[in-house]
């Protein structure tokens, strides 16, 4: 018996010990294999977005966050922290202070731009040309291989009618506003320094009227006109279709991007409008979104031409004016023309060439983000 007990027991510790150092193997192998692997996708999804702490920008890195990339973001402000998020903060006219935050990294997102309300022209023509020349050169002494540029599909809009607008239309020769005209020269830069030779590709995203969480243009601005009474008017016959963007699409449309150009692609110097591909009339989604939080829609109708003339009048005279009193017209030219004309364009190349598809109805995206702003409901 003690001789079967004995290698039994002997048996059964070396088998213990075996257990066990098979387990360390096993466990050592899964760590170490785990790591290179982590490696190996880190390396090869490390990622950069300049201007990662914007509204679109941060939405983007959580989904690369997601999907598994590693992300630096560069930003001239940190509005928020994240695990896997590295921030280096700048001026994205800096070289010097935007390379280390290119260091390791394959691929770059550039969806930085001073905020369209603003009528600094020196500051856009700064960031927008100038900036990202710098941003071009940097990813080139870098090493990057992939450019995507956030461009807008407001760069062939010049105030009138465009109807399922393609990409082959002409960038418009006369821009709404400094902030579109630099958007033209900044999506030719990028466009043009597409080099397979090289190995530089990249590509530009033009999404149009994005909306969604943490939105702190459209939403925040229909609700502060609203408050002030100001929301009363329809501007034109209110048939106009207009495309607004749902965040989560425009984010989708961005990383499908990424992820499918490749030299052979036909992505490559190419610009590509990105939109929830559900045209709406301007009135009924500015409708909806006011309702949901609240407030009453739009009832009554003013000639589109009145209201235009009216709003290039105070234009004019805040221009004059400037150096006495300072006053912002809620209804500028601009958001005139956008309120009270037809802008909605085609995404059927984006859908051929990279296979998208809207993630996010126009209907849920609404409720999503009335849902998401509490603080800006009626009342609150
Ligand atoms: N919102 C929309 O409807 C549309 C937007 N786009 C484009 O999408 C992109 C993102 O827009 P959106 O997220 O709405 O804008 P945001 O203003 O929310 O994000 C842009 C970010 O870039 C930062 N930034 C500005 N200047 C510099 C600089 N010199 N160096 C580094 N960072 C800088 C901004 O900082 P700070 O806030 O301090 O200025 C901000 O954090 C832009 O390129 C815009 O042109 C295109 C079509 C429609
Ligand atoms: C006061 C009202 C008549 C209008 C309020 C809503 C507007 C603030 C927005 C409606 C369309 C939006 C839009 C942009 C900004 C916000 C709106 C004017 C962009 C100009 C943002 C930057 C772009 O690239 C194009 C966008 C077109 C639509």
């Amino acid at each position: 018996m003690a001789t079967r007990v004995r290698p039994v027991s002997y048996d059964k510790s070396c088998g213990f010990r075996k257990l066990c150092f098979n387990h360390l193997q096993m466990l050592l192998c899964c760590w170490f294999g785990y790591n290179v692997s982590l490696r190996v996708v880190q390396s090869s999804k490390r990622c950069a977005v300049i201007g990662g702490s914007g509204f679109l920008g941060r939405h983007l890195v959580e989904k690369l966050l997601d999907r598994g990339y590693s992300v630096s973001v560069f930003d001239i402000r940190q509005s928020y922290e994240l695990p896997g998020v590295t921030f280096h903060q700048g001026d994205l006219c800096d070289k010097q202070t935007l390379l280390p935050a290119l260091g390791d990294v394959s691929l770059v997102f550039h969806c930085a731009s001073p905020a369209p309300g603003s009528d600094n022209r020196a500051l856009f023509e700064s960031v927008n040309i100038q900036g990202t020349r710098t941003v071009i050169q940097a990813c080139i002494e870098a090493g990057v291989q992939k450019l995507v540029l956030t461009s807008s599909a407001s760069v062939v809009f010049e105030g009138t009618d465009i109807k399922n607008g393609r990409e082959d239309l002409p960038y418009a020769k006369k821009p709404i506003d400094y902030y579109t005209e630099t958007k033209i020269e900044q999506e030719k830069l990028v466009l043009e320094a597409c080099d397979k030779k090289k190995g530089f590709l990249t590509v530009a995203i033009r999404p149009h009227g994005i909306f969604g969480p943490r939105d702190p243009q459209l939403v925040p601005i229909l609700v502060d006109t609203a408050r002030r009474g100001k929301m009363k008017f329809i501007i034109g016959d209110g048939t106009n279709l207009v495309d607004f963007t749902f965040v989560e699409n425009v984010v989708h449309g961005h990383i499908l991007a990424a992820e499918r150009l490749r030299p052979d692609s036909p992505l490559c110097g190419k610009p590509y409008h990105i939109t929830n591909d559900e045209p709406v009339r301007f009135w009924d989604f500015m409708s909806d979104v006011l309702v949901g939080l609240g407030y009453a829609a739009p009832r009554y109708r003013l000639p589109y031409t009145l209201v235009y003339g009216l709003a290039l009048l105070l234009w004019l005279l805040a221009l004059i004016l400037r150096p006495l009193v300072s006053f912002k017209p809620t209804f500028t030219p601009m958001r005139v023309a956008l309120a009270g004309t037809h802008h909605y364009y085609s995404c059927e190349r984006a859908k051929q060439d990279m296979g998208y598809k809207p993630v996010v109805s126009l209907k849920e995206g609404i409720a999503r983000t009335v849902e998401s702003y509490p603080h800006l409901r009626r009342g609150a």
